[in-house]
């Protein structure tokens, strides 16, 4: 490390010392906890811990792992920015770890951060950085200051930064909002500030999860409703709390999972029928609550109208819960009743109304017989508890079909939480999926943590790239799935559970369990019924792909394809599959311009030359004749297998992109562990020749 950045003057600003910023004794204790954690971790106070920040390829790995956090905070921080704008300091996203994902601040400042790496793409937790609010806040799982000379590393002293926790609505860590600047510019509102940006990234977050669901925003004061410090709380069609935001848990003293377990009823004696009934009309009066401890509120109820108006609302007397007739059944075991029969041709097709980002079964449908014999393979196991295993390559939609599948099931309502056990470290998989209680590992959250197979608890565990999950942890998610419940690391209380499980994978099962790298109870646990979704390039519905594609892109003015690309789209192999078809139509869509026809210019080079060599391949001289004259070989064309195409294709990209692994897997749309599995089996056929 470069040592302390310089210090430019700062007229009229007597320096502050840190007991001049704010002195409580909660805080003088949290930072002395922190600096004696630091000690222990042997963190160098002068020249900080060992260690690179993270280069560029990490960065877009983070990025796209929290791709959603980002666009949830992206227009925050914006807004934050304009508030603290000249006054030498900087506002940043981090992620669960401490990488920061993005930052936005004065010119001269960034240039001052970048000096001690606070720079996107450095890790800030305590355990690389020291005593600083990143860090520290991701450990205390509060609001955090740190300023100057409490910074634990001397060359942070001249930063103050206030940092906030970003929590989503199961109070699990997304991330970390903070607000870094020159230690001689410190304001005391400032943290006021990132607390109130985290709250509004938390806040659009929890709409966002439960756009369908009734939403209840209270206060004790009802003029305080619609404000930052509402609480909100979403509730499903049963009347189920499922999901609060920070607020809820500070205004009602109750944490996220004691929430969740009331209803509507037990929490504050209301029914969800009457509750319609009364807000039908926007303005609606608020209404006043009693909880059972006392506590008294003011609320406003908030819907989707189509959505929650459209069938004969129950009243407050009436027996039977509210069903909204356009989102799905509540499950049998939630009402205590049976779906009638009848009901259930018809309910993936009024979901898929209804749910427009995560389409039913049925707008899966696009013409291929194979996909249709998935759909109907899948529609008949619907809801009947076997466990379906999703086979297929990177980018097939393995995803989109787990979620059509859940969003067919009768847990719609309930939670769709992945798992994509080939992204997470090894060492933290088993407390991702398992959950730990308080203090189970070093480095363990202060509360502990709620595991994903919790969190799913009512709806659908998806466990992506299952096959990539450490033969260690199989036995242990055997037996819960077997027992169907949890016992979280370090804990002594088994949580019971009650999960819809979907798996998927591209790898061969069969093949690992010969080779004793798969268990084979736990393959027969997860394959109920297995289901291989082809290859882009087998699929015979290309062209009505590319228009829903492009309908999905550009609803407005959507362009179409020229004849020229048209081919080039049916020769080419796809190794990206859906998903590259995807990015290749969404960079189509920017270039042309809208209600333009797509020529080839218009699509982007590397995809251009490599469908090219593919049509030369495939012999089709006289299609890449027409596209481009000057570019096509004479030559009779080579007849390659698929895979090998795919390979060259690969190889080619990564060459176009100096090695730039993570670059060449994003201009191709596949995954960075496809263009590994590509080079390492081309290496293993040149090796063995
Ligand atoms: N049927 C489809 N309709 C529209 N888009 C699709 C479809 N299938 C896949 N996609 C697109 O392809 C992308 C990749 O899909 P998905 O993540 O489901 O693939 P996957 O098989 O799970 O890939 P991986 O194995 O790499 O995780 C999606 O984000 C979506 O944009």
């Amino acid at each position: 490390m470069d040592g302390p950045p310089e210090e430019p003057a700062m007229p009229g600003q007597p320096p502050l010392t840190a007991l001049s910023v704010a002195a409580s004794p909660a805080r003088a204790s949290l930072i002395a906890n922190s600096h004696l954690r630091c000690e222990a971790m042997g963190i160098d106070p002068v020249r900080g811990a060992e260690g690179a920040p993270h280069g560029r390829s990490e960065l877009s790995l983070a990025l796209q792992r929290n791709e959603r956090l980002c666009s949830h905070a992206a227009p925050v921080m914006e807004m934050l920015f304009e508030q603290i704008v000249d006054s030498q300091s900087m506002v940043l996203l981090t992620d669960a770890a401490g990488t920061v994902l993005h930052a936005i601040g004065d010119n001269a400042f960034l240039s001052r951060a970048a000096r001690v790496t606070l720079q996107p793409g450095a890790n800030w937790s305590e355990a690389v950085q020291g005593t600083n609010a990143i860090g520290t806040a991701l450990i205390e799982e509060v609001p955090t200051l740190i300023h100057a000379d409490e910074h634990y590393v001397r060359s942070n002293q001249f930063l103050t930064c206030s940092a906030a926790p970003i929590l989503d609505p199961r109070g699990n860590i997304l991330g970390v909002l903070d607000v870094s600047g020159d230690q001689r510019g410190y304001h005391q509102h400032t943290m006021a500030l990132v607390k109130m940006s985290a709250r509004m990234i938390e806040n659009h977050w929890l709409a966002d999860d439960h756009r369908q669901a009734l939403r209840l925003h209270f206060h004790p004061r009802p003029d305080f409703i619609g404000t930052l410090v509402e609480g909100i709380v979403a509730v499903s069609p049963e009347g189920r709390i499922v999901g609060a935001n920070r607020g809820a848990m500070e205004l009602t003293g109750l944490s996220g999972a004691a929430l969740r377990a009331h209803t509507l009823s037990t929490l504050m004696g209301l029914e969800i029928g009457a509750l319609v009934d009364r807000f039908r009309h926007p303005l609606g009066q608020p209404l006043a609550v009693t909880l059972p401890d006392g506590r008294r509120f003011h609320l406003q109820a908030r819907f989707n109208w189509p959505v929650w108006t459209a069938s004969p609302l129950a009243s407050a007397t009436a027996d039977p819960p509210f069903e909204p007739t356009l989102s799905p059944l509540p499950s049998a075991r939630a009402t205590g009743r049976e779906a009638p029969v009848a009901d259930l041709p018809s309910r993936p097709a009024q979901r898929s109304t209804t749910t427009p980002t995560s389409p039913g079964l049925q707008a899966l449908h696009s013409g291929d017989a194979q996909i249709a014999t998935v759909v109907d393979k899948i529609r008949r196991v619907l809801d009947r508890d076997i466990p379906i295993l999703l086979l297929g390559e990177t980018g097939t939609g393995k995803e989109v079909f787990a979620r059509a599948i859940h969003q067919d099931s009768r847990r719609a309502q309930q939670p769709f939480v992945a798992v994509n056990c080939a992204s997470i470290p090894e060492t933290l998989i088993e407390a991702e999926l398992f959950g730990y209680e308080e203090g189970a590992f070093t480095g363990a959250r202060r509360r502990g943590a709620v595991g994903k197979i919790v969190q799913a608890h009512g709806g659908t565990l998806f466990l992506d790239e299952i096959g990539d999950m450490p033969l260690s942890l199989q036995a242990h998610l055997l037996r819960v799935l077997q027992e169907r419940q949890v016992m979280p690391l370090g804990g002594s209380r088994a949580v019971p559970v009650d999960v819809n499980v979907v798996c998927a994978t591209h790898r061969n099962l069969r093949e690992m369990i010969q080779a004793q790298t798969f268990r084979e109870d736990l393959y027969y646990r997860l394959n109920g019924l297995a289901l291989k979704l082809p290859p882009l390039r087998e699929r015979s519905d290309l062209p009505t792909l590319v228009e829903r594609l492009l309908n999905q892109l550009a609803p407005e003015n959507t362009p179409r394809l020229s004849a020229p690309v048209r081919r080039l789209f049916q020769h080419y192999s796809w190794p990206g599959n859906v998903r590259q078809l995807h990015n290749v139509l969404r960079t189509a869509c920017v270039m042309a311009g809208p209600g333009q026809e797509v020529l080839p210019e218009h699509l982007p080079d590397d995809f251009v030359e490599e469908a090219r060599q593919a049509l030369q391949a495939a012999g089709h001289r006289l299609v890449a004749a027409e596209t481009s004259a000057s570019t096509v070989s004479t030559e009779p064309p080579a007849a390659l297998p698929l895979h090998t195409l795919t390979h060259q294709t690969i190889r080619q990209a990564v060459a176009q992109c100096e090695g730039n692994i993570s670059l060449a897997a994003r201009r191709l749309g596949v995954s960075r562990n496809t263009v590994y599995r590509a080079l390492r089996s081309s290496h293993d056929v040149d090796t063995s020749q």
